[in-house]
């Protein structure tokens, strides 16, 4: 097996970090320390072992919390992202029809599959109604219609902090402000934004704030659910009652730990990392304005993430670049695809963007290992992919 140690040491420059990122290597060692030397189980209550596992996993927590402003009894430690959603609006959905009053849970239309599949799982029991909220071609949230519908009666808002295809950053603070107006929860999948942005999850009215570890150079596979206190969730998962009964199974105590260190390092580092990306990103996009004609920015250019560059070559489709470069760069057609099917982005479609811009969209992540040669390397191998593709095209 090849080690690596640096993102681009299979020949091939990583470019897609909002799919996953590298696990840091201090992180790593620390994963290592608890799976081989500090390996007890956290609830094991007659031995050290069991002791130091319940210390580390108490410290994640406070490093959780202190990265997304929250207090450490708030968290939950969960596989990830997608459990803690599920946690959520399931409960949210069973709370809600035993006091007989039908759930109408409001959704962004782009939010990860995560979220959209558990509300259509939802919607075909028919156990809630679900109301689409609208967003214009750049993917920016109406807050005037959110306003509008909030009004009308509604249990749950599900809106992220930042987008996984276009790198839009939603405008938390004020969707935490109606929440608050009109006392509904709010769900904020947080997972592409936390130790990017800042996020203040006490003052910002947000009621359950979602997270994935391997998002932030951390393991994957261990994530964490911040619930405001006073607000009740029905666990998904029975079994030993752990975590105050919310979410029952042995704690993955290196996971967990790899998560809080993770939260620690981002905590300290996120400022200048996410400045050079940034600077990264915006060479990146000039090189590939300047040498590809036609191309497109996808997204609210204004308001993104720092990592985010989300083009599109509508003349030529993402298939056919990404078969040219698979060899030699890691970057995306959009969304991860379990299935094996790659399937129109519905973030795109949610957008409403016409269809060459769907079949030619491209997204490009951008991390603190990437170094400034390989973009400056990304950028002519993509565009001799581009212009190739055009001579087989139009010769
Ligand atoms: C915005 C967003 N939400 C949720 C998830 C799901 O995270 P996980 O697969 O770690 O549960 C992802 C991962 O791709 C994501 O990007």
């Amino acid at each position: 097996m090849k080690k690596i140690t640096s993102t681009n040491k299979l020949d091939c420059i990583y470019f897609d970090y909002h799919s996953t990122t590298p696990v840091d290597q201090r992180v790593a060692e620390m994963l290592l320390h608890y799976m081989t030397t500090e390996f007890g189980n956290a609830s094991s209550i007659d031995h050290i072992y069991g002791d130091m596992a319940k210390e580390a996993v108490a410290q994640a927590s406070v490093n959780v919390a202190n990265l997304v402003g929250a207090s450490s009894k708030e968290v939950i430690f969960t596989s990830g992202a997608t459990e803690s959603i599920n946690l959520v609006i399931q409960s949210n959905v069973s709370n809600n029809n035993s006091t007989k009053i039908r759930p109408r849970i409001a959704v962004l239309p782009v939010e990860h599959k995560a979220v959209l599949d558990t509300c259509n799982m939802i919607a075909k029991k028919n156990l809630a109604d679900i109301i689409n909220l609208q967003i214009d071609s750049k993917g920016r949230l109406n807050l005037d219609f959110l306003n509008k519908i909030c009004d009308s009666g509604i249990s749950l808002i599900c809106i992220m902090a930042a987008n996984n295809e276009i790198g839009n950053i939603y405008p938390i603070q004020e969707i935490g402000q109606i929440a608050r107006k009109y006392n509904i929860p709010f769900l904020c999948d947080a997972s592409q934004a936390v130790g990017k942005i800042p996020i203040n999850f006490e003052e910002w009215g947000i009621t359950y704030l979602a997270l994935s570890a391997h998002k932030l150079y951390g393991p994957k596979g261990s994530g964490a659910l911040v619930v405001r206190k006073g607000h009740q969730l029905n666990p998904i998962l029975f079994g030993g009652g752990h975590q105050k009964g919310l979410r029952s199974g042995t704690l993955n105590v290196p996971g967990i730990v790899g998560l809080g260190e993770a939260c620690r390092l981002r905590i300290l580092e996120m400022d200048e990392d996410e400045k050079a990306i940034a600077n990264l990103r915006d060479k990146l996009q000039n090189l590939l304005l300047d040498k590809v004609p036609g191309l497109v920015i996808n997204g609210d250019v204004n308001n993104r993430l720092s990592g985010n560059l989300h083009i599109s070559i509508p003349d030529v489709s993402n298939s056919a670049i990404i078969a040219r470069v698979r060899q030699k760069l890691a970057i995306s057609t959009g969304a991860a695809c379990s299935s094996g099917v790659q399937a129109p982005s519905h973030v795109l479609q949610a957008m409403d963007l016409p269809t060459d811009i769907i079949d030619g969209a491209l997204r490009i992540g951008i991390g603190k290992f990437t170094k400034l040669e390989e973009i400056e390397q990304a950028a002519e191998i993509l565009s001799l992919a581009v212009q190739q593709t055009r001579q087989v095209m139009y010769c």
